[in-house]
């Protein structure tokens, strides 16, 4: 038995499980940036680990990261959907949804996810309106703190988040204390948390029975979650009316009804996991990106009386913010684009496929190599950024106070396979970091208090647990 061959450079690979334990360790690691510095200080920016027979190989740095995910993007273009977790999990489910699907599948989807938020949401005043009612709820939650010490501000940017997704897929929202909001919350959180299909058990699934609880956990996740969207979907065929297409689901039905479409992506396996993988994609992102963007608030007070004076110059304090104030708010996108260049809430873009034989950087990549593109090493790349981890929102503004050096911001990565919740998503940061800097004034509980801005890894980079107050301005 041979150990698999390749001419990147990484660690001894063995024969049959190559280097299962380090891509295990990689997956589950709660600080997977510090992790990857190691292996980078030993194998270069680009390297590569093998779980089982799978290569999978590491790329950083602008130069190749731009290369891999925008100008040869449709050669790097699946998802390895061949991995046997992601195979498993695709039965369970009853489809591959956008995010792992490949092929006129995964077009399909896309195609008719990014139709979706268009007609629904995106650009229009309804999904404004729905953003400033969530925000509404959050202040309303904020208020009630009345300046005490607040510990979760994740949970309550999660409320609005999922709720906005809900409103777009169900047509309705949950009030922030309703029990049902809070299952789903649940649920999602148990479903997605666990480490992801490149581990050990990804590839020899036998292996769960070892994890036995963790997997009943997200199967019981899994159960739940589809009587819920099974539910929604009954009573949208009922009183589905093709004169009133109200949300996602009554779209979805319409286009089901053409047979070309429902053979190729839009059955109702793919109903399913695409509304699951909206919700799994759209919800903890925001919410993650929220809890950021307070954290670095209360870090840099002088920042965050720039954004305020700004919007109390533009806007006043008489009407909320709205998405046409935000061409005149650039110190405020400026800020949000700080915190997302330094948050980095996806370190990394979701695993891609190379579709044929190719190379990066000279290296020969076959076929069916999978390639984890790194975001943050863009992020961080001091030949891009001077002093780079300083955190300077006047990096994105000249002297005329307009935006400028954007096109190495990527949180939304680039390319065929971004993210196409990028629109929505810059709707709802925008509407809701502006409105609460409107409203309130956010510090530090003492101002002794030592915060970290290291993350802890998770489904998403989150901020290490942190206090704040939030007093009405
Ligand atoms: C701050 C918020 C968000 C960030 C930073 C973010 C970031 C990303 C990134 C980095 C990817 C991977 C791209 C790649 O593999 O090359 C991705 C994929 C995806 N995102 Fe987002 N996202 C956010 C919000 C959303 C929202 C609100 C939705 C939808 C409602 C969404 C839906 C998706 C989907 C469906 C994919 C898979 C795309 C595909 O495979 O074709 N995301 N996102």
């Amino acid at each position: 038995m041979t150990s698999p061959k390749s001419d990147i450079p990484g660690p001894k690979a063995w024969p049959i499980f190559g280097n299962i334990l380090l891509v295990s360790q990689f997956n589950r690691a709660t600080d997977r940036k510090k992790f990857v510095e190691k292996l980078t200080a030993k194998y270069g920016p680009i390297f590569r680990m093998f779980l089982g027979p799978y290569q999978i190989v590491l790329v950083q740095g602008h130069k190749h990261v731009l290369d891999v995910i925008r100008k040869r993007g449709h050669d790097f273009l699946d998802r390895p959907d061949f991995i046997p977790g992601i195979k498993l999990a695709r039965n369970v489910v009853g489809g591959s949804g956008i995010v792992f699907a490949n092929g006129d599948e995964w077009k399909g989807r896309r195609k008719f996810a990014l139709q979706a938020m268009r007609d629904f949401g995106v650009g229009k005043t309804s999904l404004e309106e729905k953003v400033l009612e969530e925000m509404q709820n959050i202040a309303e939650d904020l208020e009630k703190t009345k300046g005490a010490e607040i510990t979760d501000v994740k949970t309550m940017m999660l409320k609005a988040s999922c709720n906005i997704i809900h409103s777009l897929i169900f047509g309705y929202r949950y009030k922030h204390d309703n029990e049902s909001l809070h299952k789903l919350i649940k649920t999602m959180d148990e479903i997605f948390s666990g480490p992801g299909p490149l581990t050990a058990s990804g590839i020899f699934p036998i292996l769960n029975v070892l994890t036995k609880d963790s997997v009943r956990v997200r199967v019981e996740g899994f159960t739940t979650l589809k009587k819920y969207i099974d539910e929604h979907i009954s009573e949208h065929r009922e009183s589905f009316d093709p004169k009133n297409i109200r949300d996602f689901i009554d779209m979805y039905l319409e286009a089901e009804k053409d047979e070309n479409e429902r053979t190729s992506s839009l059955n109702p396996g793919g109903l399913f996991s695409t509304i699951t993988d909206l919700f799994a994609a759209g919800t903890d992102t925001i919410a993650t990106t929220l809890d950021w963007s307070l954290l670095f608030m209360i870090q840099y007070p002088d920042i965050q009386k720039r954004c305020q004076e700004e919007i109390t110059k533009v806007i006043g304090a008489g009407r909320m913010v709205r998405i046409s104030d935000r061409r005149r708010l650039l110190h405020t996108e400026a800020t949000i684009m700080e915190i997302q260049r330094l948050s980095n809430i996806a370190l990394f873009t979701l695993p891609h496929v190379s579709v044929c034989d190719t190379t990066i950087n000279g290296y020969k990549i076959p076929k069916n190599t999978i390639i984890i593109p790194s975001l943050v090493s863009v992020h961080l790349d001091e030949t891009i950024w001077t002093d780079p981890t300083e955190f300077n929102p006047g990096r994105f503004l000249n002297n005329n106070n307009e935006i400028i050096n954007k096109e190495y911001l990527m949180p939304f990565a680039l390319g065929p396979r971004s993210c196409p919740g990028e629109s929505l998503a810059r709707t709802e940061l925008f509407l809701i970091f502006s409105n609460l800097l409107q409203r309130f004034e956010f510090s530090k509980v003492d101002s002794s208090d030592i915060l970290s801005f290291e993350g802890i890894t998770g489904i998403t980079q989150a901020p290490s647990p942190y206090r704040l107050k939030a007093d009405l301005r």
